[in-house]
């Protein structure tokens, strides 16, 4: 880690945790092409200029997945330096949703209680943790 990469601004990304009322979670796999391709993420995306988080992530939603999130509670703030990006990643965790997750863009995706795919991005790693205490 370099301190250039620590001076740089972070760039705000909206994920999101979709629950079931039985606990499981919705992951995707980074698609080729991206940074970690191949990792599994919960999914979302970097926010645009002009949107809000919330706005992003249903965005995010729409486009990857043909879901609809109708509803989701901001739930904690995590920072992480990468040597591609400094992101600041806004986690949301969303009961309440419309339709069912579509690979539109050739992602793979898992609903998850035990969380068996590997590997994960390291920044969402202690979520998971954090997710089984909930
Ligand atoms: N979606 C998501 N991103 C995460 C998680 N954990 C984590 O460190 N990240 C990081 C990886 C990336 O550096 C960043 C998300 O940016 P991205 O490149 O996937 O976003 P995007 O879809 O807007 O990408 P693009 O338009 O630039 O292609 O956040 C996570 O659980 N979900």
């Amino acid at each position: 880690m370099t301190e250039a990469h620590l001076s740089t601004q972070p760039v705000d990304v909206a994920v999101g945790i979709l629950m079931k009322p039985n606990g499981d979670v919705l992951l995707g796999q980074r698609p080729a092409g991206k940074p970690y391709a191949g990792y599994w993420e919960f999914p979302g995306g970097k926010v645009d200029p002009g949107e809000t988080i919330f706005q992003a992530l249903q965005r995010e939603f729409m486009e990857e997945l043909g879901i609809a999130v109708l509803s989701a509670e901001e739930w904690c703030g995590v920072e992480h330096v990468y040597e591609h990006a400094h992101v600041r990643l806004h986690f949301f965790i969303s009961r309440e949703w419309r339709g069912e997750p579509q690979s539109l863009e050739g992602q793979a995706f898992a609903w998850q209680g035990e969380f068996s795919v590997e590997p994960l991005l390291p920044a969402t790693i202690p979520l998971l943790q954090w997710i089984e205490r909930k």
